[in-house]
């Protein structure tokens, strides 16, 4: 009898909390008419985001260097629009992991014919997978560049004017190599680490101003830039990384965009994404009440989940290892 009481407590008590949490979350935000800018949006998971801001009626500023990839990309996306408006997608060629003036500049002028950006989101990024000893030293530098410097670039050219007018969403394309360190992505999981430090460190400078931060860990996405690292990947790194599954880049634009107008900070897609943002959830700021339960209860046991996985990662990479000094031996 007294099981049952406690049991129903239980379920009733997470009932109310699911239903009182949106009550606690951030409001939600409008995307029609907003300006939408973002980075890296001429392919891949930047390029879906792009399509799904303009079906939502936003209008949208995409950001890459290649000027060509930028006008085809301009052309499918303005094909989705809901009137086939063509003026509802701009581009804006120029290199973001460099000059932070130049940046700034174009932002500007991309401000004065589209408003004020509402939602930035960073997509731009690459990785250059490899063993440590054999990646060139300058891709170190080069992946933080590209993937951490270009979103100190172009954040620190809206913030100003986000703050003044005290609204604004804030979108960091990490990566579930983000959450967790793997072989064969010394470089590039740094450079995704180092953007969570910035977004736990500026979300709490910006709450007073209620602009939002989104921080999103996407698993391995199927997209021109996946293609490419998948030439050079070694195979230990490709045998951990499937373990997530491969999304597609709908999917995961979907997601990202779903939590950035909700204002959740932490984004992640499917179970294995779901189990690593409640292991590794850390001193994040947390933005629903469903959330901060979830990570109170799952935190412990997803620890020992982990081990498992890390004992299943470590098998893989020796595996490997022994694979290739048999085949130097009979070589
Ligand atoms: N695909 C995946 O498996 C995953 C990807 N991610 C992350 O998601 C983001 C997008 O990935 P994905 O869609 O695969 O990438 P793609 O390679 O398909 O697209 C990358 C985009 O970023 C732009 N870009 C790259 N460097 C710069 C730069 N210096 N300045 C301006 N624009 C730049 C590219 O255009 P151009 O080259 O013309 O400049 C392109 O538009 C990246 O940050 C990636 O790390 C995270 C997890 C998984
Ligand atoms: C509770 C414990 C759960 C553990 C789950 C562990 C799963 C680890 C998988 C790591 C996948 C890394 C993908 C990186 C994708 C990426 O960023 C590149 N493809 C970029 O192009």
């Amino acid at each position: 009898m007294w099981m049952w009481i406690i049991l129903a407590s239980f379920i009733a008590f997470i009932l109310i909390l699911y239903l009182a949490s949106p009550l606690l979350s951030p409001p939600l935000v409008e995307l029609k008419d907003a300006h939408v800018l973002v980075t890296g949006g001429s392919s891949g998971i930047g390029k879906s985001l792009a399509i799904l801001a303009v079906k939502s009626g936003a209008k949208v500023t995409i950001v890459a260097r290649n000027k060509d990839r930028l006008l085809e990309a301009q052309h499918d996306i303005s094909s989705h629009t809901n009137n086939g408006n063509k003026e509802q997608v701009q581009i804006v060629s120029v290199d973001l992991s460099s000059d932070f003036e130049e940046v700034q500049k174009s932002f500007s002028k991309a401000e004065s014919t589209f408003g004020p950006i509402q939602f930035l989101i960073n997509c731009a990024g690459t990785s250059i997978p490899g063993r440590f000893e054999d990646l060139p030293i300058s891709t170190f530098q080069k992946m933080l560049d590209i993937n951490y410097m270009s979103a100190v670039h172009a954040t620190r050219a809206v913030i100003k004017g986000m703050k003044s007018r005290c609204e604004g969403r804030i979108v960091f394309v990490s990566s579930q190599a983000g959450q967790l360190g793997l072989c064969g992505f010394t470089s590039y999981s740094a450079s995704k680490f180092a953007l969570r430090g910035l977004a736990e460190s500026l979300q709490m400078e910006i709450t007073p101003y209620n602009i939002r931060l989104t921080l999103a860990f996407p698993p391995d996405t199927n997209t021109p830039g996946f293609e490419e690292e998948q030439k050079t990947k070694p195979e230990e790194t490709k045998l951990i990384s499937e373990t997530s599954g491969l999304f597609s880049p709908e999917k995961v634009a979907q997601t990202i965009l779903d939590d950035t107008v909700r204002g959740r900070f932490f984004s992640s897609v499917g179970l294995d994404g779901w189990m690593l943002s409640n292991l590794t959830c850390g001193f994040s700021p947390s933005t629903s009440l469903m959330e901060a339960v979830q990570q109170v209860l799952f935190m412990g046991s997803f620890r020992i989940v982990s081990i498992f996985y890390l004992n299943h990662f470590d098998k893989i990479v020796k595996e490997c290892k022994l694979r290739r000094d048999a085949e130097l031996k009979n070589r």
